[in-house]
């Protein structure tokens, strides 16, 4: 019998991490990207003009009564350590952290009122990853252990950030761009972002995959002629180019994408039945769940069987070790994202830095299962980044 849960605490953190849109000043990241709120101009320059940081990390740890502590950090900050504090603990505290099911049922239809996507999924998955945490740290197994085990030896990255040309360089895959432009800029805008494109095709040669995230950014006519335009220079993939909630816009894009070019979608979506929407309504081709908004690894390993039977591939959302740990289990996420964090995007730095000590990353664009072979999800919370407990209960 393992020991049972003591206590649950709800910690809030500044500064990247988890909550990676949380940078300094001249971050890539920030810098004249496409959104939803581009549409007005005194938001567009900078992401965090509008607030894309105002949450930070949201750092939940579960201690057995053995003293053995799991841990776990995503976006959410102060209101999600509300909820896990004042709302969620009494689901965990006396339980075994084996009951993960059932603990995971009483989060959500707890909170359904008030939940089912957004902030609360936030925290519910923050939970459910400190408890994942927590059972391989009483069983003294890598959490991939649990899930299965690893089905190849290695995971292959492609890498997110301004600059693919450096990434191909590293040994990544691929590189994924932020686009620039929304539909606000007009035409102008539209040949800016094609112009880039056609900048790193020269940069990065034939063969490497190019693709552009809109973060929401678009309208599905934009979308379109985006696509088109950018298959002349092998456009792998468009990525979240309508809004999350706009399931029949992105059917309409799918069938309307040139052929060969894959529409993906789903880091702002939640839980298995917001990923059967998406499935059921042919939306993409791939879905890109954050194991750390859409419910955790209990809600993604239902999310991902339900693409397997379909066909369809789960790469999921930055998330760094959540996902590690899950996609070196899965057949149908043959690689993984990783997101380049260092401000220009000329080297690689652990996704989560400063928050977590011993964070993996990939060497020339590839990490070894073995990498992951540590108890738990293998990391340990970094004792200089200063923790603040809003909340108690
Ligand atoms: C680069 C994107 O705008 C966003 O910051 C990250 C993202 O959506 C992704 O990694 O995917
Ligand atoms: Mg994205």
């Amino acid at each position: 019998m393992l020991p049972k849960i003591k206590q649950v605490r709800a910690y809030v953190v500044r500064g990247g991490g988890a909550d990676y849109h949380d940078q300094g000043d001249g971050h890539w990241i920030d810098d004249h990207i496409a959104t939803p709120m581009a549409k007005y101009p005194e938001y567009r320059q900078s992401r965090q003009s509008f607030g894309i940081n105002v949450l930070g990390t949201l750092v939940v740890e579960i201690e057995a009564t053995d003293g053995t502590v799991g841990f776990a950090v995503t976006t959410g900050g102060e209101p999600a350590a509300y909820i896990v504090e004042k709302h969620l603990a009494r689901f965990l505290e006396g339980r075994s952290p084996t009951d993960y099911e059932k603990i995971w049922d009483q989060m959500y239809f707890g909170t359904q009122y008030y939940g089912r996507k957004g902030l609360v999924v936030n925290a519910i998955s923050g939970v459910d990853l400190a408890l994942w945490d927590l059972l391989g740290k009483l069983r003294q197994e890598p959490v991939y252990h649990l899930l299965g085990g690893a089905v190849r030896d290695e995971l292959s990255f492609y890498a997110t950030g301004a600059r693919p040309d450096l990434a191909k360089g590293m040994g990544f895959i691929g590189g994924k761009m932020p686009l620039h432009h929304g539909p606000a800029e007009g035409e102008e805008g539209l040949a800016k972002n094609i112009a880039e494109l056609a900048t790193m095709r020269e940069r990065c040669g034939d063969d490497f995959w190019l693709m552009f995230d809109c973060w929401m950014a678009l309208d599905l006519n934009y979308a379109t002629r985006l696509a088109h335009k950018a298959k002349d220079y092998g456009l792998k993939w468009i990525e979240e180019a309508l809004s999350p909630d706009d399931y029949w816009g992105y059917a309409a894009l799918k069938k309307a994408a040139p052929a060969g070019m894959l529409v993906t979608t789903g880091e702002h979506e939640a839980t298995r039945w917001g990923f059967r929407m998406l499935m059921e309504m042919e939306c993409c081709d791939i879905i890109q769940p954050d194991v750390g908004w859409c419910g955790g690894v209990t809600e993604l390993l239902k999310i991902s069987a339900m693409a397997d039977s379909r066909g369809v591939m789960v790469i999921p959302h930055g998330s760094s070790v959540y996902s590690y740990h899950f996609v070196i289990t899965r057949h149908n996420s043959p690689f993984a994202e990783f997101l380049m964090m260092a401000p220009k995007a000329d080297q690689v730095q652990p996704m989560f830095h400063p928050q977590l000590l011993d964070e993996p990353v990939p060497v020339n664009g590839r990490l070894k299962a073995t990498a992951l072979d540590k108890p738990g999800f293998g990391v340990e919370l970094n004792p200089a980044v200063t923790l603040h407990r809003p909340y108690t209960h």
